[in-house]
């Protein structure tokens, strides 16, 4: 069993192996059920569409039982120790699938039994499976990464930091991260960028959209209040002026190549325009596809491992 809590886990060989089983899965390639007589437990303290339904129905199509707990279902929320709860549902199961309120070591503890593989379905502070979706995404696009341009734009959330990371583990891949002053990627995730990468990498962090040096391959960007969570400025909307993505940031900062991602849920008409999200360019609906092929291949590399 391996956990998947931090894509910072993992060595660079490893996240391209998954990457590329999820492209597999993408291609409709599910020749057995791996995960036949496996129990995947899905754990969600927070609102999902995406994460759950893809995880259980992947569990499902690599042929695994799959067990879902709500907010208030486990004695966690009655003061069981997060250790505790892993001794014991390691014991019932092989996969846990987790959204929580916590943070990433939070996870972590919740990965101690070496029976249960845990994996993080979006802590406070990553959305690693989101990362390898989106690579998933682009990888099939684009046929490779190297070479390639990422502009991901807004706040450094969940998934902006795990893009970041996901860039350190990618140094083939450029990143671009346009997030408003005040609302980047914190310094952790971008220190932890240069230890990964021992400083060989392209991820780059600006907060002025005329900074940006395109034409990008790829513009992406995920809803600007966290989710859903107002933010605490009340005037916090002025410090996005400027980033929202339509024709015009489209077309100056991309080209007739250009694709565009989001994590999604969006906000229509907040940080994406209509004529974006629905139009030519956008891969966001393949994107949540592959929400689901990256949870097999996650599953897949956490419980049986992948075949080469
Ligand atoms: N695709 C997803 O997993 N969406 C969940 C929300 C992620 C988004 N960045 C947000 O925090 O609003």
């Amino acid at each position: 069993m391996r956990n998947l809590i931090s894509l910072a886990d993992l060595r660079p060989e490893q996240l391209a192996r998954i990457v590329a089983r999820a492209v597999e899965f993408g291609r409709g390639d599910v020749q057995d059920r791996p995960l036949a007589g496996r129990q995947v437990g899905v754990y969600f303290r927070k609102s999902s569409t995406r994460t759950r339904t893809s995880f259980w129905s992947g569990a499902t199509r690599l042929g695994a039982d799959v067990i879902t707990f709500g907010p208030d279902e486990l004695q966690l929320t009655t003061g069981e120790t997060v250790e505790d709860t892993s001794r014991v549902l390691g014991q019932y199961l092989d996969a846990l699938v987790v959204r929580t309120n916590g943070d990433v070591e939070e996870m972590r503890r919740l990965g101690t039994s070496p029976d249960l593989a845990v994996v993080n379905a979006l802590s406070l502070d990553e959305h690693p499976t989101q990362a390898i979706a989106d690579l998933t995404t682009l990888t099939e696009h684009f046929g490779e990464l190297a070479g390639r341009h990422l502009l991901v734009v807004g706040e450094g959330n969940s998934s902006g930091a795990a893009l970041a990371l996901a860039g350190a583990l990618t140094p083939e891949l450029r990143v671009t991260l346009l997030c408003p002053e005040g609302y980047e990627v914190p310094k952790t995730t971008l220190d932890l960028v240069d230890e990964l990468s021992g400083g060989h990498h392209q991820v780059a962090r600006i907060t002025d959209p005329a900074g940006v040096q395109g034409p990008v391959d790829a513009i992406y960007t995920s809803r600007w209040q966290t989710m859903g969570v107002p933010k605490a400025d009340p005037d916090w909307l002025a410090a996005f002026e400027g980033f929202r993505i339509d024709r015009d940031f489209f077309d100056r900062h991309g080209g007739p190549h250009t694709v565009f991602l989001h994590d999604l849920p969006a906000v229509r008409g907040q940080e994406v325009t209509d004529e974006i999200l629905d139009g030519e360019h956008s891969l966001a609906w393949r994107q949540a596809h592959h929400k689901m092929t990256a949870a097999m291949a996650v599953l897949e590399w956490c419980v049986v491992g992948l075949r080469d």
